[in-house]
């Protein structure tokens, strides 16, 4: 290993930070792309990729030339498929990429505001799963929503808890579907999502657990779902469904996904 950084010696300043730059930007897209991944079925596909080459590569030292070309076709044929299969991955990592402060020119929604509409939100909650009324409310992040805004009748309303139990009233008109909220407002409610193909979502959960999961796979947005059948609250994430969740917990994972880190959100203005 000394031998190794013996190198280190002959390079000059400017080439030593430039090394150091070079190594941590690898280090932190690496570190991303796991975050990215942890936990979702690229994980899982990785992980298989992982055994085929450790297979690959044994099978070539040991010399087993039949085993090592087809493992060789096989990785091939993978490499050629994994655009295809980590399309949702790709997609929102390259979002994620393109919603950096650089391309925004949102409104900011500061911490105090946040809070009243996380507020709201758990007053909602409580009463919807008091009584088991099924409802799906969509917060809108940095991935815009419009296309789903628009497949669902347009509000434009102040968000409220009492709005917002009204809307999921059971024989109500716009009781069927997801609400989705930007900023302050519920913009529109009947919304249709796009519904996951997770092949890892429990067989209990329906389409309104997979319309939550489904919509934070191709965006930021984050999901509460209240389930009719047993009045249980899920919030989903990055693709990720967190179930049984109590007023407190509830609070402290909408806290996580929503407040802002340091200068505020980005979203519309709350109006009081
Ligand atoms: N793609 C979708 N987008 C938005 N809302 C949807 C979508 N699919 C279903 N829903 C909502 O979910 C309701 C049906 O829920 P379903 O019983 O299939 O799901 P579930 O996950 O088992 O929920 P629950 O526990 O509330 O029964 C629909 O009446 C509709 O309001």
């Amino acid at each position: 290993m000394a031998a190794q950084l013996q190198f280190l010696k002959y390079l000059s300043l400017e080439d030593f930070i430039l090394l150091l730059i070079d190594i941590t930007l690898v280090s932190y897209v690496l570190y991303k792309l796991i975050i990215l991944i942890e936990g979702t079925r690229a994980a899982q596909l990785l992980k298989g990729l992982a055994v085929l080459f450790i297979a690959s590569f044994i099978s070539e030292k040991l010399h087993l030339t039949t085993v090592s070309w087809i493992l060789d076709q096989t990785r091939l044929m993978i490499l050629v498929a994994l655009p295809v299969v980590f399309q949702p991955e790709l997609r929102r990592a390259l979002e994620q990429l393109g919603r950096g402060r650089f391309f925004t020119s949102t409104t900011l929604l500061g911490a105090a505001d946040m809070s009243r509409l996380i507020n709201e939100l758990i007053r909602a909650v409580e009463v919807l799963r008091k009584h088991k009324t099924g409802a799906l409310i969509v917060i809108e992040r940095g991935t815009g929503l419009n296309d789903y805004i628009e497949n669902g009748v347009k509000v434009e309303g102040i968000v409220s808890a009492e709005f917002l139990v009204n809307i999921f009233t059971p024989l109500t008109p716009l009781h069927d579907g997801a609400v989705i909220i930007r900023g302050d407002r519920v913009m529109a409610a009947a919304c249709f999502l796009p519904l996951t193909d997770s092949p890892y979502l429990s067989r209990q959960l329906g389409s309104r657990h997979r319309a939550a999961l489904g919509i934070t796979e191709i965006s930021d947005a984050v999901a509460i779902v209240v389930s009719e059948e047993t009045g249980t609250v899920s919030v989903a994430a990055e693709g990720q469904l967190t179930r049984y969740l109590e007023e407190k917990s509830l609070r402290e994972l909408l806290e996580q996904l929503l407040l802002p880190k340091s200068q505020g959100f980005l979203l519309g203005k709350w109006r009081s």
